[in-house]
């Protein structure tokens, strides 16, 4: 049978309506996939300075690199052809590797070790264009390695990078220039990384901590949470948590006034803590109430824990003379919990030790609340 072109473009019609609410459905789906995916780099490279650091260098040198490489060969000059290419396949694997395994340490020094070895190769090969690269490499070596192992570096560079100068021809006073140039560049770039760092670990700190108690704060307890509830569901340990909640906290405010009560909070963290193992972790969950995590415990050691930071609390916490309680809810997880079903069964316990009298520990039960 013939199809008129009129009835061929009708029935293409019908097929095409008949699949465009799933092909748009597909292309929501793909753009929301697409958009996580963008979510979660962003989200990475803006948590980690070092690794972010490392894309911002590796990427654009690999590209503007791979350009030269693109000319040298349209020259048709070989070797540094090969020299371009190995540096391109270099920086892309050495990003990748940082970004793979998050050992950004040990990946920065590679990376300017090999940029070094880029560097002295193009002054040897092909001629005084290297030095330009030599700018670009001290930066890189300060922002991307600690300063014990960049000092060395960058003064080994100038060093040698001068004696190749000299021997393609270069003057005193150009070479002069070079090395008290770099050296200016240096100095610029060493305490303008150094600023960075320490401005970027500052930032990453309050990002997780309370600044009152400091504490972890929700965030935080979240993401360890999640760390151990995997462990306890791959068996490889226990966990239990604890639910400290302060006393008639409010009368404390309203009697000796808020600052008063902002002593006694911190005071009483100092106190968790330092009555607590090195691997407990002590999170602000709101207000008066904390969250100690306790890993690598079984029922018994977690309630030998409660009770010491309870006696501890009574003996040695208290304002204007008056002793300071605290209610305790404790919860081993189980390998049926998720981190929010394991907290809720530790917060469910601390509300019963709060009508049960207060100054209390209540032990939840083992299984999550939806499957008793
Ligand atoms: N000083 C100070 N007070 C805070 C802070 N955050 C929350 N609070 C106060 O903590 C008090 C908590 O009061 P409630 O939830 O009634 O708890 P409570 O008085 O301890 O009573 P129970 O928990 O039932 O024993 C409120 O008055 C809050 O204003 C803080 O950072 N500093």
């Amino acid at each position: 049978m013939r199809l008129s072109r009129f009835a061929f473009q009708s029935h293409f019609g019908y097929l095409v309506s008949a699949f465009y609410p799933l092909t748009g459905y597909c292309d929501r789906m793909m753009l929301k996939k697409l958009g996580n995916q963008y979510g979660n780099i962003r989200k990475r490279l803006s948590d980690d300075f070092r690794l972010s650091i490392i894309m911002m260098f590796c990427i654009p040198a690999a590209l503007a690199i791979g350009g030269f490489g693109v000319y040298r060969y349209l020259q048709g000059d070989w070797l540094m052809t090969m020299v371009d290419t190995l540096l391109v396949v270099l920086l892309f694997s050495i990003s990748g590797f940082a970004w793979i395994t998050g050992n950004t340490v040990l990946t920065g020094i590679v990376l300017v070790v090999f940029t070094g070895i880029g560097v002295l190769s193009v002054l040897y090969l092909a001629g005084l264009v290297g030095l330009f690269w030599a700018y670009v490499d001290t930066i890189a070596t300060f922002f991307l390695s600690p300063p014990a192992f960049a000092i060395p570096k960058v003064l080994f560079m100038v060093g040698a990078s001068v004696a190749l100068g000299s021997a393609s021809g270069l003057g005193p006073l150009a070479l002069i220039s070079f090395a008290t140039t770099v050296f200016v560049v240096s100095i610029f770039a060493f305490s303008f990384a150094r600023r960075s760092r320490a401005q970027a670990r500052l930032l990453e700190e309050q990002a997780i901590r309370d600044p009152l108690t400091g504490a972890g704060n929700r965030r935080a307890l979240e993401e360890e949470l999640c760390i151990a509830i995997a462990r306890v569901q791959r068996r490889e340990s226990g966990a239990g948590l604890l639910m400290l909640d302060l006393d008639h906290f409010k009368e404390i405010n309203d009697r000796y006034g808020h600052a008063n009560g902002d002593e006694v909070l911190k005071r009483f963290a100092d106190l968790v803590r330092t009555h607590s193992r090195h691997e407990d972790r002590l999170f602000r969950f709101g207000g008066e109430e904390f969250v100690l995590l306790l890993n690598n415990v079984r029922d018994e050691s977690m309630i030998l824990a409660a009770r010491h930071i309870q006696q501890t609390i009574r003996d040695r916490l208290n304002t204007h003379g008056q002793p300071v309680t605290c209610s305790i809810g404790a919860a081993l997880a189980s390998p049926h919990d998720d981190w929010e079903s394991w907290l809720h069964r530790a917060d469910n316990a601390v509300y019963q030790a709060k009508t049960w009298g207060r100054d209390t520990i209540i032990v939840a039960d083992h299984l999550p609340a939806g499957r008793r």
